[in-house]
C-alpha cells in the first residue's frame, strides 16, 4: 500500500479549480440559505463560477478594490459597478471563457457609508447561450506564463443589479431598508483567501514539488553518465554526491510539506467551526500560518522544482520531460492567492504581537501554540559535541526555536528603536520589513521543522517506515541550518567547529537515503499518465520514449512547411549564384 493516497490531480479538471475556490468561499461567507441554493447548482455543474476580487488597479491591498456594490432600497437591489479602469476585475480563473457566475469581492455601500469588502454573486453569462448578460464586459486577459488550461479573464460591470439576497451575509446583511448589520469582524469576508490557502497546499502546490521529485529521481537512474574511475563503467548520475545534494533536500521537503499540509488542515478544521460561529479568537494564529505556510512552501516548492528541473540537464530542458510545466505551473502559486511577501510580513505582524504579548509579565493570555517556544527557556549554545547529536531531533527543533526566537526579538528590537528615533509606526515597520522577512522565514521553518518530527513519533509502531523518514526529517532540519548557517553562528549557539559536525551528518545521511530514494519517490503514486514524463515512466526506458515522443511531436508530423516557403527559395538562391 502506498503511504500517499493517490494525489488528486487537478491538471486533469484545472478547469474547475475556480469552482472550487467559488464554493470554499461560498461555504466560509455565506449564510446557511444562500449554501443550500448556490452549492447544489454548482456540484451539478449547472453553473460555472470563479472567485473575482483581483482588480487591474489593485490584487495585494484589497482596502484599495475599487468595484462598488451600491445599495438601493427602492428596489431591494445592489448595483455593482466599475467606476474606473484600474477597477475591472483581471486574473480570476475560468473568467475569459467560461464562467457563468462570479464572487465579485466589492466595496459594499450602504446606510450612505462605505463598509467595506463584501462577497456578491453576480450571474454574468446567460445559462441559455453563454452571451454576456446585460451590463457585462468580459473576456480573457491573453496569453500567460504558464497556466494555459485555466481562461483567466476580465470583467468590467456597468451598473449591473443583482437583489439584496446575492450579497453573502454569513458575517454581515443588508436588510430591507438598507440598515447594514455586522455580524463578524473587520475582516471576516477574508476567510475566503485563508480557506483557499490551506486547501491548494495540498491539492495543488506540494503535488507538483512531489511530481518533479519522481521524474528526476528516477532518471537519475537511469542516466548512466561519466566514470568514478577511468576504469569503471559509467555511473548513475544519482550516485554523484553533489545530484544526491540537488534532489534530496526537495524530496525531504515533499514529504516534509506532506505533514505540514496535514497539520495546518487538522488547525484549520479545528479552528474553522468556531470562526464560522462567530468565535474569532483563533483567526489571527491560523491566518498567520495559513498565510506564511503558503507562502515558505510555495517558494520551496518552485525552487525545488527547479532544482529537480536543472538535474536532468538537456533532456530536463524538453517539455517531454514534463519539468518546465511543472517549474512554470508552481510558479504561478508565488503570486495568486496573495503575493508571498506580502504573506510572509502577515505572519511578521503577528510575531512582534506575540513577542511583545509574551514581555507583559502581566499578560494573562497564553500565547497561541505556534509560538509558544518564545517564552519557552532558551540555550544560549547548543550541546552538540558529534554526528549524532545532530541527528536528535529534539536537538534541532530547539535550535531552529532559539534562532526564530532571537529573530523576531532582533526585529522588534529594530522597529521599536525606529520609533523611539521619532519614525511613525508606519513608516518604522516598512524600514524594518526585510528584518521582519528574515523573522517570519526563520519561525516557519522552525513550526515545519516540529510539525515533521511530531508526524515521526507517532509512526513508531511502523519501525522500518519512520527510520526512513526520519532520515528525511534530518536532513530537512539540518538542510535548513547548512543554507542558513550565519543565523546559527551569530550569537555563538553554534560553533565553526560545531558547523563542520553538522555538515558531516547532513553529507552521511545524503549517502543512507540514496539506498531508498527511488521507494521515496514510488510512494507518492503517481501514475505515467500522471506524470506525462518521457524521462519519469515507472518502466524507466526513457530513450524508448524520447525518441518516440519526439517523432510524434507535431513538428514531425505535419510536413515540412518551412522548406517550401523558405528552404527551397534559399537553396536554389545560392546554386543559381554558384
Ligand atoms: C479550494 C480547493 C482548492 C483547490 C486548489 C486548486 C488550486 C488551483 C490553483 C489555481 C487557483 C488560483 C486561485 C487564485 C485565487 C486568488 O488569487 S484570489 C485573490 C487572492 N488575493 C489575496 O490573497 C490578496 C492578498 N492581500 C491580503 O490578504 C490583504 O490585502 C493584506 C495583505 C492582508 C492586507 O490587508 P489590509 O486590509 O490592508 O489590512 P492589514 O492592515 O494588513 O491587516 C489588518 C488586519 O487584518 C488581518 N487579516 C488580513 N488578512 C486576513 C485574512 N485573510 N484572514 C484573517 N485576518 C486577516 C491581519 O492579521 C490584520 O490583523 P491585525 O494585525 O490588525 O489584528
Ligand atoms: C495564475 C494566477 C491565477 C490567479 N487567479 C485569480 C483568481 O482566480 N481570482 C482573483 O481574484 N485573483 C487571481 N489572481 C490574482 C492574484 O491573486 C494577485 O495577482 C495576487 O494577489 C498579487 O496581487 P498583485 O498582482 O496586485 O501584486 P502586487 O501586490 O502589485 O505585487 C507587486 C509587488 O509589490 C509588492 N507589495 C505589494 N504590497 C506590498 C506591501 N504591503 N508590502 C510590501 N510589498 C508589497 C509585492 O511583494 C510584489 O513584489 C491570480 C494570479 C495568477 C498569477
Amino acid at each position: 500500500m502506498s503511504y500517499f493516497p493517490q494525489q488528486r490531480s487537478l491538471s486533469g479538471d484545472l478547469g474547475l479549480a475556480l469552482q472550487f475556490v467559488f464554493q470554499k468561499a461560498l461555504r466560509s461567507l455565506g449564510s446557511e440559505e444562500q449554501i443550500a441554493r448556490w452549492d447544489p447548482l454548482c456540484n451539478k455543474l449547472q453553473i460555472l463560477a470563479t472567485y473575482a476580487q483581483t482588480e487591474l488597479g489593485h490584487g495585494t491591498y484589497l482596502q484599495g478594490l475599487e468595484t462598488e456594490a451600491t445599495y438601493d432600497a427602492a428596489t431591494q437591489e445592489f448595483v455593482v459597478h466599475s467606476p474606473t479602469l484600474t477597477a475591472i476585475k483581471w486574473w480570476p480563473g475560468d473568467l475569459g471563457r467560461s464562467a457563468t457566475h462570479a464572487l465579485v469581492q466589492a466595496q459594499l455601500i450602504c446606510s450612505g457609508a462605505q463598509q467595506g469588502m463584501h462577497a456578491f454573486i453576480v450571474p454574468i453569462r446567460s445559462l441559455e447561450d453563454h452571451s454576456p448578460l446585460p451590463g457585462i464586459t468580459v473576456g480573457d486577459i491573453g496569453p500567460k506564463m504558464d497556466f494555459d488550461h485555466s481562461d483567466n479573464g476580465f470583467l468590467q460591470l456597468d451598473h449591473v443589479r443583482i437583489p439584496r439576497e446575492n450579497m453573502l451575509s454569513r458575517f454581515a446583511q443588508v436588510l430591507p431598508d438598507g440598515t447594514y448589520i455586522k455580524l463578524g469582524t473587520a475582516k471576516s469576508n477574508y476567510l475566503s483567501m485563508v480557506v483557499v490557502r490551506v486547501d491548494m497546499l495540498s491539492n495543488e502546490v506540494i503535488p507538483l514539488l512531489q511530481k518533479a521529485c519522481v521524474i528526476a529521481i528516477r532518471y537519475s537512474v537511469i542516466r548512466h553518465q561519466s566514470r568514478l574511475r577511468p576504469s569503471d563503467p559509467e555511473v548513475k548520475v544519482l550516485d554523484y554526491q553533489t545530484q544526491q545534494q540537488k534532489l534530496f533536500p526537495p524530496l525531504a521537503k515533499a514529504y516534509a510539506f506532506h505533514f505540514v499540509a496535514k497539520s495546518l488542515l487538522e488547525f484549520f478544521h479545528r479552528s474553522y467551526s468556531s470562526i464560522l460561529d462567530r468565535d474569532f479568537r483563533l483567526l489571527p494564529e491560523l491566518h498567520a500560518l495559513s498565510a506564511g505556510m503558503k507562502a515558505l512552501v510555495s517558494d520551496f516548492c518552485v525552487q525545488g522544482a527547479e532544482l529537480c528541473r536543472r538535474a536532468c540537464g538537456g533532456h530536463g530542458y524538453s517539455k517531454l520531460s514534463g519539468l518546465p510545466s511543472l517549474v512554470t505551473r508552481v510558479t504561478a502559486s508565488c503570486t495568486y492567492e496573495g503575493e508571498n511577501t506580502v504573506l510572509y510580513l502577515q505572519t511578521a505582524r503577528f510575531l512582534v504581537k506575540s513577542y511583545l504579548q509574551a514581555q507583559e509579565s502581566t499578560s494573562q493570555r497564553s500565547l497561541p501554540q505556534s509560538v509558544a517556544y518564545l517564552t519557552a527557556p532558551d540555550l544560549a549554545k547548543c550541546p552538540a559535541q558529534n554526528v549524532a547529536d545532530f541527528l536528535h531531533p529534539e536537538l534541532y527543533t530547539t535550535a531552529w526555536a532559539h534562532v526564530a526566537a532571537r529573530l523576531i526579538k532582533d526585529s522588534v528590537h529594530h522597529l521599536q528603536t525606529l520609533m523611539q528615533s521619532g519614525a511613525d509606526r508606519h513608516e518604522a515597520w516598512n524600514q524594518t520589513t526585510v528584518i521582519h522577512l528574515q523573522a517570519a522565514k526563520a519561525h516557519l521553518y522552525y513550526v515545519t521543522v516540529k510539525i515533521f518530527t511530531e508526524a515521526l513519533e507517532k509512526l513508531e509502531n511502523q519501525p522500518a517506515i519512520q527510520q526512513v523518514l526520519k532520515r528525511l526529517c534530518d536532513l530537512y532540519a539540518l538542510h535548513g541550518i547548512m543554507t542558513n548557517t550565519g543565523d546559527f553562528l551569530h550569537d555563538g549557539f553554534l560553533s565553526g567547529a560545531q558547523i563542520d559536525v553538522a555538515r558531516k551528518a547532513y553529507l552521511d545521511l545524503l549517502l543512507l537515503i540514496r539506498k531508498d530514494a527511488v521507494l521515496l519517490t514510488d510512494a507518492f503514486d503517481f501514475t505515467d499518465q500522471c506524470l506525462n514524463s518521457a524521462l519519469g515512466c515507472y518502466d524507466g526506458n526513457v530513450y524508448e520514449r524520447l525518441f518516440q515522443w519526439a517523432q510524434r511531436s507535431p513538428t514531425n508530423t505535419q510536413g515540412n512547411p518551412a522548406y517550401e516557403k523558405y528552404i527551397r527559395p534559399l537553396l536554389q538562391g545560392w546554386r543559381s549564384r554558384l
